[in-house]
């Protein structure tokens, strides 16, 4: 029997976990030492990446669980604590940094268009494709803790502790939703699902990356 489609996508997740260790955004965040210009560009970019991944998610999980969107819709909301953490770093606010709306930068407009594309595909290609925004973070965030990258010096701990703990255990309720709706898409959607999901994890990576580009 095939592992849950679930434990693919983690196992795809801990592969490329060396390359995340390796991103030099995430050492800076490990180490608490990040310019304030690559800040405010990371947090720019998400603002524009969640709004646009909310909209999807909401089509998505409207076609396959409404009752699901209605008790997780918060958790992506919820993500703006996140960047306040950053923002203090940089002493500097949303509306700050939002006003006027910044451009979207390729990596974010590509990886954005990746999940659309795989939604028009099915809700339930569309829905892996997205799995990596929430499954990447944790096991991140998971890794960072256990190298005591939280620590109370760390002007990012907050940041850190935030996907660690207090993801509401969005990830493993997207997780469960997917290994429910596997067995009843055709083996082609599961495998394509498996595709879509390592290429959202590729560019996940990417736009960790992004932030260190010049404007
Ligand atoms: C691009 C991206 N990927 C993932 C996350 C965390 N859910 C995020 N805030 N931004």
């Amino acid at each position: 029997m095939q592992p849950a489609i679930s434990e693919q996508m983690q196992q795809t997740v801990q592969t490329m976990m060396p390359q995340f260790g390796a991103n030099s955004f995430v050492q800076g965040i490990a180490t608490g030492d990040l310019p304030r210009a690559v800040v405010i560009n990371y947090v720019q970019q998400d603002n524009i990446y969640l709004q646009r991944f909310l909209n999807l998610y909401q089509r998505v999980l409207g076609q396959l669980s409404p009752e699901l969107l209605a008790n997780t819709e918060h958790d992506i909301r919820m993500e703006n604590g996140a960047h306040q953490v950053l923002l203090q770093a940089a002493q500097t606010t949303t509306k700050e940094i939002m006003t006027p709306w910044p451009p979207t930068k390729n990596v974010t407009q590509t990886y954005l268009q990746h999940m659309e594309s795989a939604a028009k595909q099915s809700a339930f290609i569309g829905l892996a494709s997205m799995q990596a925004c929430p499954a990447v973070y944790v096991t991140l965030a998971n890794q960072l803790v256990a190298k005591d990258a939280n620590v109370p010096t760390n002007p990012f701990a907050a940041w850190i502790n935030f996907y660690a703990g207090t993801d509401d255990g969005f990830d493993q309720t997207m997780f469960h939703e997917l290994d429910q709706l596997s067995p009843t898409v055709a083996n082609e959607d599961r495998q394509e699902a498996l595709v879509v999901f390592q290429k959202s994890c590729e560019y996940e990576l990417a736009f960790f990356a992004q932030a260190e580009e010049e404007n």
